[in-house]
């Protein structure tokens, strides 16, 4: 019986997350997938750090208020964040690094990652930032140490799409895809659909725990440019920069413009799409769409995403699930972990 101890930078939405897990499905998972998870530290800008080679009680973590200094209350624990001690001196075996998507430069989540790497420490992650922004010298990196680089949850939250494209669409002829990646401005666009102000509709989706730190983030597009550059250079061989992809957002989308789509049998829905064109490049791009009642993606409402994959032997595969959310996001930590405990087994 394998027992990875793992550490959890940020403590946020998904990172508790994932701590909830552990304290309720810890034993079954011992039993069905051949390993369990021991935290054995925690580190957050906010609520402080902790660390404990023997283990922390993932019960006690997730019971913790979201207050300043909160991790302090755990026995040696601390009010500061110490992220480099955790994760490099915690003893962990893998680091889940949930902190803020920084879309401009990634950091310090990529600093966090390679932190881990040159340690010899695997990395699952949901963060966009250093996949979009360092993903080929961050992937270079976990090969060069040997260990895995796993982020299955920066796109469509906890509903497999970058491994099942990667293995189950391989030797498809991927020529491209079009899809609703951002749960936040889906559910926005969704919410005032049924009368809900925009600015109502975003609390909504923050209260939740679907929206960036800054959500203009979701409603602006640069989410969903994250994830079209993450797609785009995963599956379809791209070396795109973030900004290769035009972008615009929702925000300028008024509830009358919405009423007039309705009644005209139409839809506003904000779409991510890239594809390979005939010189052999990709192009990609980040747009509100008015799509009409018939189309595939008209009917995904809510945080729900859908991503439809263009292929030459199949037509379009269209994969659709849950786009955010903390316990749907920190499944798809678990997913990571699967997939290096997997991998590790052959
Ligand atoms: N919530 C979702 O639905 C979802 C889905 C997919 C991906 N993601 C991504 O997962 C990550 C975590 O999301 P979340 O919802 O838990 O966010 P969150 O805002 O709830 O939590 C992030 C935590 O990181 C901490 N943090 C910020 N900077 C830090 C630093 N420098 N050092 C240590 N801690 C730091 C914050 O204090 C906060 O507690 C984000 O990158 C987000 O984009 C979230
Ligand atoms: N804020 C993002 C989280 C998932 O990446 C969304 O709403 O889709």
């Amino acid at each position: 019986m394998t027992d990875y101890k793992i550490a959890l930078v940020g403590f946020g939405g998904v990172n508790r997350g994932l701590a909830q897990l552990i304290a309720e499905r810890n034993a079954q998972w011992r039993a069905t997938l051949g390993f369990g998870l021991t935290i054995v530290g925690v580190t957050d800008l906010f609520l402080g750090s902790v660390l404990n080679r023997a283990g922390l009680d993932a019960a006690e973590l997730v019971a913790l208020p979201a207050e300043k200094g909160a991790l302090a209350r755990i026995a040696g624990g601390t009010a500061e964040a110490f992220n480099e001690t955790v994760i490099k001196q915690s003893g962990a075996d893998i680091i889940a690094e949930a902190t803020f998507t920084n879309p401009v430069d990634g950091e310090p989540a990529a600093t966090f990652c390679r932190w881990a790497l040159e340690s010899g420490i695997h990395v699952v992650t949901s963060n966009k930032g250093p996949i979009a922004l360092h993903g080929a010298e961050l992937k270079a990196l976990a090969r060069q140490r040997g260990v895995a680089f796993e982020y299955e949850g920066a796109v469509m939250s906890g509903t497999p799409v970058i491994r099942v494209a990667r293995q189950a669409l391989a030797g498809s002829g991927l020529q491209g895809f079009e899809g609703i990646l951002n749960g936040t401005s889906n559910y926005v666009l969704t919410r005032m659909k049924e009368g809900l102000s925009f600015a109502e509709a975003v609390a909504e989706a923050q209260q939740l725990g679907y929206a960036e730190a800054d959500p203009s983030a979701d409603v602006e597009g640069y989410d969903v440019r994250l994830k079209v550059v993450i797609l785009a250079n995963e599956l379809l061989d791209a070396r795109l920069k973030v900004s290769d992809v035009t972008c615009s957002g929702i925000s300028a989308i008024s509830a009358a413009d919405i009423a007039k789509a309705e009644a005209t049998g139409q839809c506003w829905k904000l779409i991510g799409a890239a594809r390979k064109t005939s010189d052999g490049s990709v192009e990609a791009s980040v747009e509100a769409r008015l799509l009409p009642r018939t189309h595939p993606l008209a009917g995904i409402g809510g945080a729900i995403n859908a991503v439809s994959f263009n292929t030459e032997l199949l037509g379009a595969v269209t994969v659709s699930g849950p786009g955010a959310g903390r316990v749907e996001t920190a499944f798809a930590l678990l997913s990571d972990i699967i997939a290096l405990h997997n991998a590790g087994k052959r």
